[in-house]
């Protein structure tokens, strides 16, 4: 058996949903399951007890960032990634091509990796198949991603196609990297743009590998919800029915629901913490910007159904005012009340594929949220 395989317990009759358990060597987490991205090494703000606390048994790391900062060997030296940060649940971690695209300057990519300046301090950096592969066994992570490049939106058809191709030689890379261990952990990722054709030459060519798992990347990248929505119900079932399959960079409510009833077990974003820091609270009834005026004299919780440590113990205003005295208190008790809501959000859906009412509950959750 992989080191990481998920046991499906329950298939929806109605939607694609699926109710399962992703064992992996630090832990079993419930799928569908929504992980806390800790792209530095921390989910920013938030110590691992807070993080257990909320709930997530998973978060996401970053090998761009580890890898400029402060460098994988020192990790490796420090015992890997989960000592190093005092985590003891599960870690996933990006393999560097899509943050080098977003953040990385004057990129230029080749065959053989790509070339980029460290965002940090302009210095020349190169990050390969190999290099990722050495730097994410060196961080010790639990699920290891394939090096890819996410092609941008918009891209024509011949440069997805290009792209695709050059992914799926570099994920054969990946592969002969990794120790036989390691090679229990890698994540496949399918790309192709917004091109049905593209997105099926990409999952056979992906899928041939018969790898422990494979996300769909290439999305979230700025295309509308419903081109996302329609390159799903295509792209999914291409992928083996009793893999885990993760939703790369998706996190707002109506987008996991949407991805969960197309098949998808997992779900990453920083959208949830990135919002907390400005300011925004995510509630059932929709956003809530804690920062403006109209919470200087609520002196209610954020959300009165939330059972966080903020909402059980601090004030809309209370809140506010930390925000705008720039304490960093506030951060903490957004970013926690934020992280706790996505976890409640998903022991509901959860539930509702339990229940056999997944359809019924996304109405309720859409209407309540304010969607359409
Ligand atoms: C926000 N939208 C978004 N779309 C993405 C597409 C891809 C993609 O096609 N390939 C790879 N490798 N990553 C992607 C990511 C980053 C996800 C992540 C962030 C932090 C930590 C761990 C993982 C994406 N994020
Ligand atoms: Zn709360």
């Amino acid at each position: 058996m992989a080191a990481v395989y998920l046991e499906i317990l329950k298939e929806d009759s109605r939607t694609k949903a699926r109710l399962g358990k992703l064992h992996t060597p630090h832990g079993t987490i419930e799928t569908p399951v929504f992980m806390p991205v800790g792209t530095q090494g921390t989910v920013k703000t938030m110590t691992p007890e807070e993080i257990k606390e909320i709930g997530a048994g998973m978060i996401l790391s970053n090998t761009y960032h580890l890898f400029l900062r402060p460098g994988h060997e020192l990790v490796r030296e420090a015992g890997g990634l989960h000592r190093f940060m005092n985590w003891d649940g599960a870690i996933l971690t990006d393999s560097g091509g899509f943050q080098v695209f977003s953040l990385g300057d004057m990129r230029t990519i080749r065959e053989e990796g790509v070339e980029f300046r460290s965002h940090i301090d302009g210095s020349r950096q190169f990050l390969s198949p190999e290099i990722s592969m050495q730097v994410q066994m060196s961080l010790g992570s639990d699920v290891v991603m394939a090096f890819d490049e996410c092609a941008p939106y918009p891209c024509t058809h011949t440069y997805a196609k290009d792209s695709l191709e050059r992914t799926t030689r570099w994920l054969k890379r990946c592969k002969e990297t990794l120790t036989t261990t390691d090679k229990q952990s890698l994540f496949g990722i399918v790309q192709g743009g917004m091109f049905e054709d593209l997105r099926r030459q990409s999952a056979a060519e992906i899928t041939e590998l018969d790898l422990p798992g494979y996300a769909i990347g290439g999305l979230s990248v700025g295309e509308p919800k419903d081109i996302m929505y329609e390159v799903l119900d295509y792209t999914v079932p291409l992928l083996p029915r009793e893999k885990p399959r993760y939703l790369m960079g998706v996190g707002s409510p109506d987008a996991l629901i949407e991805g969960v009833m197309r098949g998808i077990d997992m779900f990453d974003c920083v959208l949830p913490t990135r919002i907390a820091r400005n300011g925004t609270a995510l509630t059932r009834f929709g956003k809530v910007i804690v920062r403006n005026a109209g919470s200087a004299r609520d002196f209610g919780p954020i959300d009165p159904s939330c059972d966080c440590y903020t909402c059980r113990n601090y004030s809309r205003a209370y809140i506010r005012h930390l925000l705008k005295a720039e304490e960093i208190l506030g951060l903490r008790l957004m970013s926690i009340h934020n992280l706790r809501y996505l976890q409640i959000l998903m022991h509901e859906v959860r539930e509702a594929i339990k229940e056999d009412r997944l359809p019924e509950y996304r109405e309720k959750c859409f209407s309540d949220y304010g969607y359409e």
